[in-house]
């Protein structure tokens, strides 16, 4: 379990993390998203303790992290900056962490074996592709059997085999009761794991959510319906919980509250003739993007593609 209370970090005039209120529960996988520079990594690094809070705190499970006896053995975490010999094998600097961890030797090929590993094992790992490397982090992060896992944008370089062992990983860990937190900024990669989604703007908390309720209060399930009489269309399908709009001169009208079946039934027994009744479903991209929206830091302006421009 890891609880945040009023955790804030500042680097001179920059607040990175601005206090964040959260709790990462055993038993689930979390995800951690925010876009670029929302303040995830600086938020991990204060959970293990490699910068401390400005004001708040972080523990995990009940202590913070240099209070625990065997942090390793508590935490295993992968942090963007690494710092692994480049002359070391991954064997070696496997086994080198689990010496002065008191971690015993077999501990190491276990990992290894998890990772994937094996064939590169005695391996440089100067010579390691960002894959590869990527593994290696993780193997050291699993290396204490740590209750907690926490892995700070862990796809970054993985082929799409490497994405699937992850998403595997990733939820055979929570399976086993650990409790794991995992960020990213991409929806996309996380929503395919992640029960509980924690979502930071600038440092900020934005929803501390499960995937389901997102899509939910992003507006849920649109249905787009075009007829040549919009507003008779309207009466018939006004009621409590319905929301229609429809823009002036347009045949479409934008439903939600009622299923398509539901508004066809209507039509017909109205003889409203329809040219269209399409579900859209509001995408977790969408869901998101319009959730961090005025956190992003760098806006592309030429990008010929209006995701994030205003709707008519
Ligand atoms: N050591 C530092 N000194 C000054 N500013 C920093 C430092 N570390 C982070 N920042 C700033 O704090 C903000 C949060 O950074 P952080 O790396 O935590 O974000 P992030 O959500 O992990 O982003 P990304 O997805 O790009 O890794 C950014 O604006 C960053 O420039």
């Amino acid at each position: 379990m890891i609880e945040a209370q009023q955790l804030t970090k500042r680097y001179g005039e920059k607040t990175a993390v601005d206090g964040l209120d959260f709790t990462v529960k055993p038993g689930t996988v979390t995800g951690f998203l925010g876009p670029n520079g929302a303040g995830k990594s600086t938020t991990m690094r204060m959970i293990v303790g490699l910068d401390a809070p400005t004001r708040g705190s972080v523990t995990v499970n009940g202590r913070r992290y240099a209070r625990h006896q065997a942090p390793l053995q508590e935490v295993g975490a992968l942090l963007e900056a690494k710092s692994i010999h480049p002359g070391r094998s991954a064997y070696n600097h496997l086994r080198a962490l689990a010496l002065t961890h008191g971690i015993p030797p077999r501990r190491v090929d276990e990992v290894i074996e998890v990772a994937g590993l094996g064939s590169v094992a005695k391996m440089r790992a100067g010579a390691f592709s960002l894959g590869m490397g990527q593994r290696l982090g993780i193997a050291a992060a699993l290396l204490g059997d740590p209750q907690t896992v926490m892995l700070d944008e862990p796809v970054n370089g993985l082929d799409p085999e490497g994405v699937l062992w992850i998403r595997n990983l990733l939820t055979a860990l929570a399976a086993e009761g650990r409790t794991v937190f995992v960020s990213s900024h991409l929806m996309s990669e996380v929503s395919l794991v992640a029960d509980h989604l924690i979502i930071v703007g600038r440092g900020r908390l934005l929803a501390d959510t499960t995937v389901q309720d997102l899509v939910r209060e992003a507006g849920g399930d649109t249905v787009q319906v075009a007829t040549d009489d919009p507003a008779h269309l309207r009466d018939v399908l006004a009621g409590p919980g319905v929301e229609i709009t429809c823009r002036i001169g347009s045949e479409e009208l934008q439903v939600t509250g009622l299923s398509a079946r539901e508004i066809g039934l209507k039509a017909a027994e109205h003889g409203i003739p329809l040219f269209e009744l399409t579900t859209k479903a509001v995408s977790l991209e969408e869901a998101f993007m319009e959730l961090t929206r005025d956190a992003v830091e760098y806006h592309g302006s030429t990008t010929g593609d209006e995701t994030s421009g205003s709707a008519a």
